[in-house]
């Protein structure tokens, strides 16, 4: 017997990223307990889409757990394609000032201030830990990016100052927005390439997608086996 009401948000960047789990909803939403809704946001590619659309979705229907799902690429050449990770802060990585060959973010140059709502210490820090399921997956750290880091120098510079394990070109929207309306959230990202000199003929999109569907399913059933 389930008392109380749950409604939960998948959302991606793209169908295709969880075409999968979408079907998979489709069968398995008939079996869910009263009360329960689980619903698919497609937000489109980027930060701008992102906050646009998930912002006017979590305003409206302010969902009790948001989760994103989506491909990214990894710094770390030793994560094999196709593993997943767990989002655990994010950082706006090409928001700010070019300085001759110096990057600065909003920060640096005090457009910004470290701790001012909702970052803590100049980044998006998921600091929810109420989550009746937690995927047990390694945990990194995202940058995101409007533009797809493909040089050297880029990667370097990223990896200097943000240290991270993840490129994504949506994840911070998405820390921003759930901080923000104050709305749990889970972040879940599958290795599809690693940030390098952009060779597409290395991406591993279907590896990468099975793997991330098969994670969505997993964490959908066990949240709801938890209630
Ligand atoms: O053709 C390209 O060069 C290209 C570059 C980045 C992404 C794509 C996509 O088709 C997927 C869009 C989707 O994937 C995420 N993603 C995956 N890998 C990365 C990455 O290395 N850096 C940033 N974003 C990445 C991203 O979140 C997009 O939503 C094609």
């Amino acid at each position: 017997m389930y008392f109380y009401a749950m409604k939960i948000l998948v959302t991606a960047a793209t169908t295709l990223e969880i075409q999968p789990f979408i079907g998979f909803l489709e069968e398995f939403r008939p079996t869910l307990p009263a009360n329960w809704e689980i619903e698919v946001l497609i937000a489109g590619i980027g930060m701008m889409h992102t906050a646009f659309n998930l912002g006017s979705y979590l305003a409206l229907k302010q969902p009790d757990i948001a989760i994103q799902g989506g491909i990214a690429g990894s710094f770390d050449h030793n994560k094999e394609l196709g593993s997943l990770v767990l989002v655990a802060e994010e950082n706006l990585a090409d928001l700010g000032a070019e300085d001759n060959d110096q990057f600065k973010d909003l920060f640096d140059i005090g457009l910004w201030q470290p701790s001012q709502a909702p970052f803590t210490e100049k980044s998006l820090v998921n600091t929810f830990n109420s989550l009746p399921y937690v995927p047990n997956l390694p945990k990194v750290t995202g940058v995101t990016v409007n533009l797809v880091s493909g040089s050297e120098p880029t990667i370097a510079r990223l990896n200097e100052k943000y240290i991270p394990g993840i490129e994504s070109m949506e994840g911070a929207a998405f820390h921003y927005a759930c901080l923000t309306a104050n709305i749990p959230f889970l972040q879940i990202r599958s290795i599809s390439n690693y940030v390098e000199i952009r060779d597409k003929s290395k991406w591993k999109i279907p590896l990468a997608v099975k793997a991330l569907n098969d994670e969505l399913i997993h964490t959908i059933k066990a949240l709801v086996g938890n209630q």
